[in-house]
């Protein structure tokens, strides 16, 4: 292969996770060159809709599968979180990257976290996990609609239309915005959505040549916990219809997993957490789903079938 062509969309947050994949790229093969090939998606185009009303997360894969299928590209990066959990057939994450910072962050101009907001404040986040946890911690509070890349949520934050907003810290970090985070939101108080910090490559699952160049970048211990959450998000059927989150650790062979079901109008949910091993971290996962299913989650989630 002469060059190896990346696909990722055009917002600054993806380019910097693509180059960031491809400066690790051509450390871990020397000699082999790398170029992005910038493309715009449909989940990037429709501003005015939240994504659940225009066909949800895969809309931001959709267009870098298609070039990969015409060999306009031989492998995507995404963010893991905006993965479904079932991939498109005839593609494969050869790699998983070390996971950055998980939490979500509060951002505001006037508050330091949460608890400070005065009644009633406005928040913005068009995220039903995000609007679920905060509705569970002040039913008070106003939610509005918050669509966009993380500088255009972070300006309307600035313009005054909200007075706090919800966003990733590792796209904040990422994009050298860490400053602005007033609090980290942190487990088992506040999860963050299954696989949030993690960066995935996708390929076409006959390519093998491509897998194993990107395969160099995979960190077992990230995958290990992202497929506990993905397995649960899995057995659940989540998708970003739904306010499902959840987060794994791993510590030696221990596996842990925390899981909640909400339901973002009025804040209730259900939590589940269990540990299991860390050879089986999809076993952990349907083990959560259950639990959250024995408790009630189903009433939360969209009829099946
Ligand atoms: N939903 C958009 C999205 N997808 C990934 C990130 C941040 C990076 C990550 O979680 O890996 C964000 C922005 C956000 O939620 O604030």
């Amino acid at each position: 292969m002469t060059t190896l062509r990346i696909a990722t969309r055009k917002s600054p947050l993806a380019l910097w996770q693509s180059e960031h994949v491809a400066t690790a790229l051509r450390a871990a093969h020397p000699g082999l060159q790398v170029e992005l090939v910038p493309m715009s998606t449909r989940g990037d185009e429709v501003l005015d809709r939240p994504l659940a009303a225009i066909g949800g997360k895969g809309l931001f894969l959709k267009e870098l599968e298609v070039a990969m299928l015409r060999g306009e590209a031989d492998c995507a990066v995404h963010s893991l979180k905006d993965v479904p959990m079932d991939l498109e057939p005839g593609f494969a994450l050869p790699a998983i990257l070390e996971r950055a910072d998980y939490a979500d962050a509060f951002i505001s101009n006037r508050f330091e976290d949460i608890g400070s907001l005065p009644q009633g404040a406005v928040v913005g986040t068009s995220s039903l996990r995000r609007q679920a946890q905060l509705r569970a911690l002040r039913p008070d509070l106003q939610l509005r609609d918050l669509r966009g890349n993380v500088n255009t949520r972070l300006a309307k934050l600035d313009a005054g239309d909200y007075d706090a907003i919800v966003l990733a810290c590792a796209g904040l970090h990422r994009l050298g915005l860490g400053d602005r985070i007033r609090s980290r939101l942190l487990v088992p108080d506040w999860l963050p959505a299954p696989a949030q910090g993690a960066i995935a490559i996708e390929c076409r699952d006959d390519d093998p040549a491509i897998a194993s160049i990107c395969a160099a970048l995979d960190h077992a211990h990230t995958r290990t916990c992202v497929e506990a959450e993905r397995a649960m998000n899995r057995a659940l059927h989540g998708s970003c219809h739904v306010p499902v989150a959840g987060y794994a650790a791993l510590d030696g062979d221990a596996l842990s997993l925390h899981g909640m079901v909400g339901c973002a109008e009025d804040g209730r949910s259900v939590r589940a957490f269990s540990t299991g091993r860390a050879d089986d971290p999809a076993a952990l996962g349907r083990d959560v789903a259950e639990g959250l299913l024995r408790q009630g989650a189903g009433e939360f989630l969209p009829p099946r079938g």
